[in-house]
């Protein structure tokens, strides 16, 4: 069987690792796995073999470009607050088609709101074609973020063959729009050979994309956090982003005189990650929205104690508090008591990390890989 999953990059980030380990983890003697990438960016992650991507990238001229911008808010404003997207991705939608015909794909798993709007088209296309989409975001901000093109986007879901949510709320608000939507967790995304942290440092551990984009991560919540943790607590972060967002971040950094208490280092990856892990107390979510939230994981699995925001992800990696600890943003100054009195108990930070290790077995790669291939074989049948 060959499959096929699509994504607007195969860069740096969560969606696009998650891509890469659940795909390459299918890839074996039965099944050929395909990456087809929106932009042209050589994969950040593992793939052992060139031949199964296609970068796309953008061929368009500025000029080109420029005129498309317009008519779509030509339309916008004509359409009182709607435009057709698939007017504006036709060199999207015809090379995907061209590829699916090419590699003789059988299942196509679509990875975003712009991808999953195209499905009336491919399937129109490509009759024999089962389609998945996979939701990344919570169904909050991936409706909120496709609010101009909602007829195309939920015409593409109710379409869909499967469609993949990450937790339980997601899955139950699909559900309602399509019957055949179905709960796969992600599974652990980081190895660290069953070493765990020894709860001794005073860091606590902040591991994301460094975007200000929509304000997803709270970057300016972290700011504010850092400011309120006592001389003795130190927050190390992991992760890097476009040269403008780490530029802000770094004067932001500086402007409120915080370069001894951030320690940032830019983006850690294997080993060296697996060691910013290791070497913190606590691991804490400043997030606004997550569909998920592999860094989480990553670290209730290495033995992690957690403060999050309740994000759709945490509230479910958490079970609503039963497993860490989730906290409101709008009371900073609470989140920032949580930390100090809980790097202070070592009781509870023990407590804690045993809690996140019992939970992080829910999501054990080989189980969710076999789900996935599960799914994909009864879509074929
Ligand atoms: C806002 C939102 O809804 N985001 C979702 C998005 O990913 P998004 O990219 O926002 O974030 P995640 O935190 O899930 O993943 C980040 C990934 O990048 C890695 N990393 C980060 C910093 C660094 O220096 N080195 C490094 O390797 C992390 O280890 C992790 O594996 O898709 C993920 C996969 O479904 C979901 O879990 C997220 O909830
Ligand atoms: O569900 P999700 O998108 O991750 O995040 C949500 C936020 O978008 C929302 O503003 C907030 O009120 C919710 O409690 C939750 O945090």
């Amino acid at each position: 069987m060959n499959v096929c999953f699509v994504a607007s990059s195969l860069g740096i980030g969560g969606l696009e690792r998650v891509v890469t380990l659940v795909g390459e983890s299918i890839n074996n003697k039965e099944n050929t796995v395909y990456y087809f990438s929106i932009d042209d960016k050589p994969p950040y992650w593992e793939i052992n073999d060139p031949d199964r991507i296609y970068l796309q990238g953008n061929k368009l001229s500025k000029y080109t470009q420029l005129i498309m911008k317009a008519s779509k808010s030509l339309e916008y404003i004509i359409r009182s607050g709607q435009f057709n997207i698939n007017h504006y991705q036709k060199v999207f939608i015809t090379n995907v088609i061209e590829y699916v015909n090419d590699k003789k794909i059988n299942v196509l798993v679509l990875t975003s709101a712009h991808q999953i709007a195209a499905i009336p088209i491919i399937k129109k296309e490509c009759k024999e074609l089962k389609i998945v989409a996979w939701i990344h975001q919570s169904h909050q901000a991936i409706v909120k973020n496709s609010k101009k093109f909602s007829q195309n986007f939920f015409n593409g879901i109710e379409l869909a063959d499967k469609v993949v949510c990450l937790t339980d709320a997601t899955t139950n608000y699909f559900s309602r729009i399509n019957k055949k939507t179905i709960k796969i967790y992600n599974p652990v995304s980081i190895d660290g050979r069953n070493r765990i942290s020894n709860l001794s440092s005073s860091n606590v551990s902040f591991v994301s994309r460094v975007s200000f984009e929509n304000g997803e991560k709270g970057l300016d919540l972290l700011i504010k956090l850092a400011k309120k943790l006592p001389q003795n607590i130190y927050i190390t972060i992991a992760g890097s982003g476009t040269r403008n967002d780490e530029k802000t971040f770094s004067q932001l950094i500086s402007k409120n005189g915080l370069q001894k208490k951030i320690i940032w280092q830019g983006a850690k990856q294997g080993e060296n990650l697996v060691k910013h892990y290791l070497d913190s107390t606590i691991f804490i979510s400043t997030s606004r929205t997550e569909g998920f939230s592999l860094v989480i994981l990553e670290a209730m699995s290495l033995g992690l104690p957690i403060i999050s925001s309740p994000t759709t992800g945490a509230r479910e990696l958490l079970r609503d508090g039963e497993y860490g600890i989730l906290t409101e943003l709008d009371d900073i100054g609470n989140f920032a008591k949580i930390i100090e009195e809980l790097m202070d108990d070592p009781s509870e930070l023990v407590k804690l990390q045993k809690l996140s290790l019992q939970r992080a077995q829910d999501f054990n790669k080989h189980n969710i890989v076999s789900q996935w291939i599960e799914m994909i074989t009864a879509l074929l049948l």
